[in-house]
């Protein structure tokens, strides 16, 4: 039967990229998908924007919602310092088994904790189960009518304290828009967005960065 296109998506970074090169790991990631076949990776240049957030917030702790093929989780893991912990989230069995071996690919394994399962399900159990306290950093990429959901839970589940940093992938194409609204209206939230544009393409897209207040 035919392939799937994580599976594609794998076969290129096998065959483009070097082991333990997460930038190689990157960079195939990157050319397929602008040349040969799209995916909806966070991609390069919201990715940079990523990065920089990422480096500004120099997180110990950080959680994934929705990993995908494991391109942003590379992206991330690759900057965080050494002793950093990275939990993914990923819902789908057959996309967990291949970011899998997109982040083993990096090198990046022992950074990164991908649990399968649903969000909803796994954030109450977080702080017992994997012994986080809270997140400095949430990447929210999942699908889109789970982010408002989600941080509330977060919320509630005493995961985010002062200074942690939500940053949204989408919410504008597809858009996020009760996420959105939520965290630009909310006393408890210092929002901004950064525009760029649909991964691989000239649409509109960007990235909203939200740091709670406690
Ligand atoms: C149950 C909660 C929950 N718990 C755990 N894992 C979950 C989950 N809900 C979802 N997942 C997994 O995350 C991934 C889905 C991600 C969803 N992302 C987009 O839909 C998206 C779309 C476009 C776009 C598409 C078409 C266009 F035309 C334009 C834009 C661009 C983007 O950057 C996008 O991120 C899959 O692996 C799910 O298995
Ligand atoms: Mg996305």
């Amino acid at each position: 039967t035919r392939s799937t296109r994580p599976q594609r998506l794998l076969g290129a970074v096998q065959k483009n990229a070097t082991r333990g090169d997460p930038g190689s790991v990157i960079q195939a990631i990157d050319h397929y998908c602008r040349n040969k076949e799209w995916a909806m990776n966070v991609g390069d240049e919201k990715g940079c924007i990523l990065d920089s957030v990422v480096s500004e917030v120099n997180p110990a702790t950080v959680l994934e919602l929705g990993t995908y093929c494991g391109y942003s989780t590379v992206r991330i893991a690759r900057l965080l310092p050494p002793h950093a912990k990275l939990i993914t989230l990923e819902f789908n069995p057959a996309v967990a088994a291949i970011a899998r071996q997109v982040i083993a690919w990096a090198g990046l394994e022992d950074k990164v904790q991908l649990v399968e399962g649903a969000s909803g399900d796994f954030i109450p159990r977080i702080k017992e189960q994997f012994g986080v306290k809270t997140f400095d950093l949430v990447f929210l990429d999942h699908w889109k009518e789970y982010y408002l959901p989600d941080t509330k839970l977060m919320e509630e589940c005493g995961l985010l304290r002062k200074g942690s940093v939500l940053l949204a992938d989408n919410v504008v194409c597809p858009g996020a828009p009760d996420y959105l609204e939520y965290v630009r209206s909310s006393p408890r939230y210092e929002s901004r967005y950064f525009k760029s544009h649909l991964e691989y393409t000239k649409v509109e897209d960007g990235l909203e960065k939200s740091v709670f207040l406690g």
